[in-house]
């Protein structure tokens, strides 16, 4: 049974005049992995200031572990921040570093001692107690940045990008480390990235901002699949966003000559769908199955990028398409072709943006 440990309801947030962040709503799950994403400047950090209690919202309520906290300053709350740039005490060892919160709250020198060690050998950093941060890595820095977080044992952990700053074989395997120390500690966690790879794959629950308006939550596969927005749908990977007129009914016209079947009955008027570039296979002849649409299309261009060829084709409307075929072998389609696409995989988005 999933149990909510953290609400926020009706945030608003005002810098100035400007509203940076607009009614979000969204609660998250007793030992989830949560990740808000969305392109620069959508409000991400902001948000995690707010449950962190950096920042006030100007209106609106943050529930966590049965408190409202709003109004409670930072350090009576139950909360650890991690940042992008560590921010380690350069003049403390590791252990120092680690054990200062607890420390802050006059926790007893044994009970330290025991909490830190435990916290070092879950990050991998026992024998780097007495170190100092300039004599480590970036990867290992972050590891005890983490680290100083975990020993607070926080109602949650708040990540703001913190793998920015290493290289990206660093980064993908800090990763699956903090993941899979995450779900071992049941530690519910709410990650910042504007990586939609590094959401999908480490999250329980995926919430897409744009422009401080929160577009969609939902499981990863939802969020890629089954896209609301066409921002979202466009924003996580590649896809192909086609108008069309609906008509209450799975069929939608597409143009004169060409009706599609959708995955859902799209309303009266004119929508959108999207329809992923690995969705599409190409055929020389028209020959789909009972539940393919079927486009004849041209060829524009190709590009082999190694497990895949990615095809640019034009429909007969002019609109270009990119259909991704996987284990490409040796055939490659040129000239006039048919593009086949499953109606389960033609997706109506609901809200136009
Ligand atoms: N202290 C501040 N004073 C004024 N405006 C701010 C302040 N902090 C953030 N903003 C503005 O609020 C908006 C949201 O910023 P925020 O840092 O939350 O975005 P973000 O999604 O975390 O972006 P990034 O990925 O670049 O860190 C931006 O338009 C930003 O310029």
């Amino acid at each position: 049974m999933s149990e909510t440990v953290m609400e926020l309801k009706h945030i608003n947030k005002f810098f100035g005049s400007t509203q940076v962040i607009h009614d979000v709503n969204f609660k998250v799950q007793k030992g989830d992995f949560v990740t808000l994403l969305g392109p620069s400047g959508c409000g991400k950090t902001t948000i995690l200031r707010m449950i962190a209690g950096f920042y006030e919202p100007d209106s609106g309520e943050i529930h966590l572990a049965g408190r409202q906290i709003e109004r409670v300053p930072p350090y009576a709350r139950n909360t650890a921040m991690v940042f992008q740039e560590y921010a380690l005490f350069p003049h403390m060892t590791v252990f120092e570093n680690v054990a200062y919160g607890l420390r802050v709250r006059h926790t007893e020198d044994s009970v330290v001692k025991k909490k830190v060690g435990e916290a070092l050998e879950l990050m991998q950093l026992l024998g780097m107690e007495d170190r100092y941060p300039n004599q480590m890595s970036g990867g290992q820095q972050q590891r005890v940045a983490v680290a100083r977080a975990l020993v607070m044992q926080p109602d949650v952990l708040l990540l703001d990008e913190p793998l920015s700053n290493l290289d990206a074989k660093l980064r993908e395997s800090v990763r699956v480390e903090l993941r899979s120390i995450q779900q071992k500690m049941g530690l519910t966690t709410i990650y910042v990235t504007h990586d939609q790879q590094e959401a999908l794959s480490m999250s329980d629950s995926v919430i897409v901002l744009q422009k401080g308006f929160l577009r969609q939550q939902g499981k990863p596969h939802e969020i890629y699949f089954a896209p609301r927005t066409p921002f979202v749908a466009d924003f996580i990977g590649t896809t192909n966003l086609i108008k069309v007129n609906g008509d209450d009914a799975l069929l939608v016209g597409y143009d004169e000559d060409t009706v599609l079947q959708a995955d859902a009955v799209c309303p009266k008027g004119e929508h959108t769908l999207s329809i992923r570039p690995e969705s599409i296979r190409l055929s020389e002849k028209p020959s789909p199955s009972a539940t393919d649409n079927i486009m004849p299309v041209t060829v524009v261009r190709s590009m082999f990028l190694g497990e895949k060829m990615r095809y640019f084709v034009q429909d007969r409307k002019g609109q270009e398409w990119i259909a991704d075929i996987f284990d490409p072998g040796r055939k490659i389609y040129e000239g006039e072709v048919y593009m086949l696409f499953a109606a389960d995989r033609t997706h109506v988005i609901e809200e136009d943006d």
